[in-house]
């Protein structure tokens, strides 16, 4: 280990895991995570006492030593002296120990047969600790590039593997580049959790630059070293899909090198040499990509020969789990909430993911992701007939996607007890959780695979006995995958036509990313009832059944709400009342409206970090730098969420939109410059930064005439037809006149939009005229909006109008027109 990490680790209190013998700097969150992560958590709780209570003993009796107690185990001198001096190197304390001359009559431990065991073990360690141990890291999950939550084991192989190939090494978390890649991605690309990422890179670097302290940037001209990389990946057991996330990481970081460094926009070389380097790791991904294919192949060959279950079969465990489930619903309605004991919480909770899991074909993502007061999602569940409809904006996955689901009434009489009393008592004050899944402890549920894991095999407690399920554990893509099969051999044609095709059952259950960009057909309540409905009769329930609710109570709470934001307007500053003022002010002590409240004032949040950016689609680090400013702590979109959201404003927007005004009064436009492309050509007009559809690049700037004087000026302007620009705006014939360089207004500036050239082909901007109202007086102004993407250094060009009757250049001597 070296040095640095060891005394880092030392100013930790390290303890022991009985189970997996390792010692660990936060043994809860290794328990919780790794050895005992199928546990329910007061069986954690009951482990960790333990350990704490052994490693506490260890040091109170067992690292003390009588060495009278050793010459009694092991009378033969030479080994016990070989064990007592192996024993005090490891830190053992041994009381009354020979004279030291005693000591040397024993052979060095590395000679005798248990101590070249010793030794042995101790060189593996050795090697094993060359890098921190992240096995004994709590945080270790996430960083560690071999991380499976589920393979414990087969994760310990391959790094111990990856040790020993010295994969493992990596450079410092320190090193220039590394940090800025880090802050590229969490700040430009807004990913969250990018550690593991970072450190991947920060291997893959080591491995092809094995000595230095500084990472440069040789690694483009390696292709022999990076195959190599690959394949001592490979030779580690690694899975396929781990290497191709390596290959990901890499990428993105010679992304990052294009994007960021400085030198890229100078150095032609340079740039060629990042796209070859990536080209060379896209062919090798392709050929990992298909081992990947095989060994899914293989694993779906093993599940057919295994046997495949029934959906109903999967869905065992709600049955079996039932009817404790609904005795401690009884507790909770019959406002015997406070017996409810802790353990019963949780497993209520687990039940109600169950349902969503293994009924409603859920992701455990989007169970995650489920909060209680976006726009879409609990609070904002929709009636349609007899049943509630929840959308899920935000999966707790690497992409955003988005998830829609229709649950019986009686199940939403299920969930709302959970919403009431369960919830509340674990958020405790934390006023700012928004997710409707909460462990004990308000933090996010970790993983809802684990929980389900647990209601299949664990042993739930009531106050009578021991209830054990011995149900075989399911996953949610098996249970999706058994349910798509049985949609496509249950159903008629017609049925499937008729009621939900087979894209919307795909949709209902899968909504994998590319669903989530054509989701909005599907978003449709109605449609999603419908594909629920005919999904509830592959395992016999129907979102229609019966209900335990009042649909009236729904509209009464509405209006009370209404009365709410009356006495505690939202403001984006502002917070929700405390329970207090709500009781004072006359209303339930409940968090119901608290959370309605905060998901409006989300919403007004969001709508307000997008008047900021109406000019241009932004990019995410910008939305950070203004939610920074803001000083918005939680309750806030996050950038990427921003970015999503945007659309080109509508005129009416643009007219009131303070930085088109300033940009068009002070002729300072950014990422356009004038380029010269000589011949007769001329000056045209580049992009100097990436623009979006929609985003605003400059004006078209001279002096406002009506169309008659301008018609008046033509004749004698032959040479400078391109720079008058006719156009009718609200019934008004004008003439923008922008022969001069230079306009009155502003003498000094040579203005950029006037100078914008010709295509009736490929024009890439669009004149849009407009209202602003410049130091106090409405102009009328001629702006260019992008029509598609624009790249750097493209040329921007719009169509002249040539082929329209309003064109004023006939008999020009026009050829370029033609373009
Ligand atoms: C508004 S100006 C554009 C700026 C002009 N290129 C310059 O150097 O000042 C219009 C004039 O540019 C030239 N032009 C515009 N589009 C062109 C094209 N696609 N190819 C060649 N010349 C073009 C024509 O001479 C036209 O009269």
């Amino acid at each position: 280990m070296p040095k640095q990490s060891k005394k880092r680790s030392l100013r930790h209190n390290m303890v022991h895991c009985l189970k997996c013998n390792k010692p660990q700097k936060c043994i809860s969150v290794h328990l919780r995570r790794v050895c005992m992560k199928n546990n329910m958590p007061e069986e954690q709780a009951t482990e960790l006492a333990e350990m704490k209570d052994s490693a506490r003993l260890w040091i109170l009796e067992s690292r003390t030593w009588e060495y009278k107690e050793i010459c009694e185990i092991l009378p033969h001198k030479p080994s016990r002296i070989a064990l007592l001096k192996a024993i005090l190197q490891r830190g053992f304390l041994v009381n009354n120990p020979p004279h030291e001359g005693d000591l040397s009559d024993a052979p060095a431990p590395s000679s005798s047969p248990a101590a070249s065991i010793s030794e042995a073990t101790s060189s593996t360690t050795a090697a094993v600790s060359s890098e921190p141990d992240s096995s004994s890291d709590p945080d270790a999950g996430p960083s560690d590039p071999t991380w499976q939550k589920d393979l414990p084991a087969v994760t310990t192989k391959v790094r111990t593997k990856m040790q020993a190939a010295g994969l493992y090494k990596k450079f410092s978390g320190d090193a220039e580049v590394i940090k800025d890649f880090k802050k590229y991605l969490s700040v430009d690309l807004d990913v969250t959790n990018c550690q593991q990422e970072v450190d991947n890179v920060a291997r893959f670097l080591r491995y092809m630059q094995p000595t230095g302290d500084v990472p440069t940037l040789d690694f483009l001209k390696k292709s022999t070293d990076t195959r190599d990389f690959f394949q001592d990946l490979k030779n580690t057991d690694m899975t396929a899909a781990t290497i191709l996330n390596y290959i990901k990481n890499i990428l993105h970081f010679v992304d990052y090198l294009r994007n960021r460094l400085a030198l890229v926009a100078t150095n032609s070389e340079f740039r060629n040499q990042c796209q070859a380097y990536k080209e060379l790791v896209e062919t090798l991904r392709k050929a990992i990509f298909k081992t990947n294919s095989k060994d899914s192949l293989s694993t779906r060959y093993q599940r057919f020969v295994d046997g495949t279950r029934s959906l109903r079969e999967c869905q065992e465990v709600l049955r079996v789990a039932e009817k404790e489930f609904l005795h401690i619903f009884g507790m909770l309605i019959n406002k015997d909430s406070a017996k409810v004991s802790a353990q019963q919480r949780t497993y209520y909770r687990y039940y109600l993911e169950a349902i969503l899991v293994l009924r409603h074909f859920q992701r455990p993502g989007a169970v995650e992701g489920m909060s209680v007061y976006t726009v879409r999602e609990w609070l904002d569940r929709k009636p349609v007939d007899n049943v509630r409809v929840i959308g899920i904006s935000n999966h707790k996955t690497a992409t955003t996607q988005l998830a829609s689901f229709a649950i019986s009434q009686e199940e939403e009489a299920w969930f709302q007890p959970y919403y009431k009393h369960i919830r509340p008592g674990f958020i405790g004050d934390l006023d700012s959780c928004d997710r409707f899944f909460t462990s004990a402890k308000g933090t996010a549920v970790s993983s809802v695979t684990n929980d389900l894991g647990r209601m299949h095999e664990s042993q739930v407690a009531n106050e009578i006995c021991v209830l054990i399920y011995k149900v075989s554990n399911v996953t949610s893509q098996e249970v999706r995958r058994i349910a798509q099969t049985e949609v496509d051999s249950t159903f008629t044609t017609s049925q499937k036509e008729g009621v939900a095709r087979r894209y919307m059952a795909q949709r209902y259950m899968a909504h994998t990313t590319a669903v989530a960009k054509t989701h909005y057909r599907m978003l449709d309540p109605a449609s999603v009832v419908q594909t629920a409905v005919l999904l509830g009769k592959l395992s016999g329930c129907s979102p229609q059944r019966a209900s335990q609710t009042d649909e009236a109570s729904g509209q009464q709470e509405d209006r009370t709400f209404d009365s709410f934001i009356a006495a505690f307007p939202v403001t984006n500053d502002g917070r929700p009342p405390s329970q207090k003022q709500r009781t004072d002010a006359g209303f339930s002590p409940d968090r119901t409206f608290c959370d309605k409240w905060r998901g409006l004032q989300y919403v007004n949040r969001r709508r307000y970090l997008l008047s900021h950016f109406q000019m241009r689609k932004p990019a995410a680090g910008s939305v950070s730098r203004a939610i920074a400013k803001e000083g918005w702590q939680t309750n806030h979109p996050s950038a990427d969420e921003v970015v999503k959201m945007w659309r080109p404003a509508s005129r009416e927007n643009v007219e009131g939109d303070k930085h088109v005004i300033n940009s068009v009064d002070r002729q300072k436009w950014k990422g356009v410059a004038i380029k010269d492309f000589g011949g007769e050509k001329g000056l045209g007009v580049v992009a100097t930064r990436q623009f979006a559809r929609g985003d605003i690049l400059c004006d078209y700037h001279g002096e406002v005439i009506t169309a008659k004087k301008g018609n008046k000026k033509m004749p004698s302007i032959n040479d400078q037809a391109g720079y008058m620009f006719f156009f009718t705006f609200r019934e008004k014939h004008l003439c923008v006149d922008a022969q001069s360089d230079y306009c009155k207004c502003h003498p000094q500036l040579e203005t950029v939009g006037r100078l914008i050239n010709h295509s009736s082909k490929r024009p890439n901007v669009k004149p849009a005229a407009c209202l602003l109202n410049i130091n106090s007086k409405d102009t009328t102004v001629i702006l260019f909006k992008a029509l598609g993407d624009i790249k750097v250094d493209e040329e921007l060009k719009f169509d002249y109008g040539v082929k329209r009757k309003s064109f004023r250049g006939e008999g020009l001597d026009l050829q370029w027109l033609e373009e």
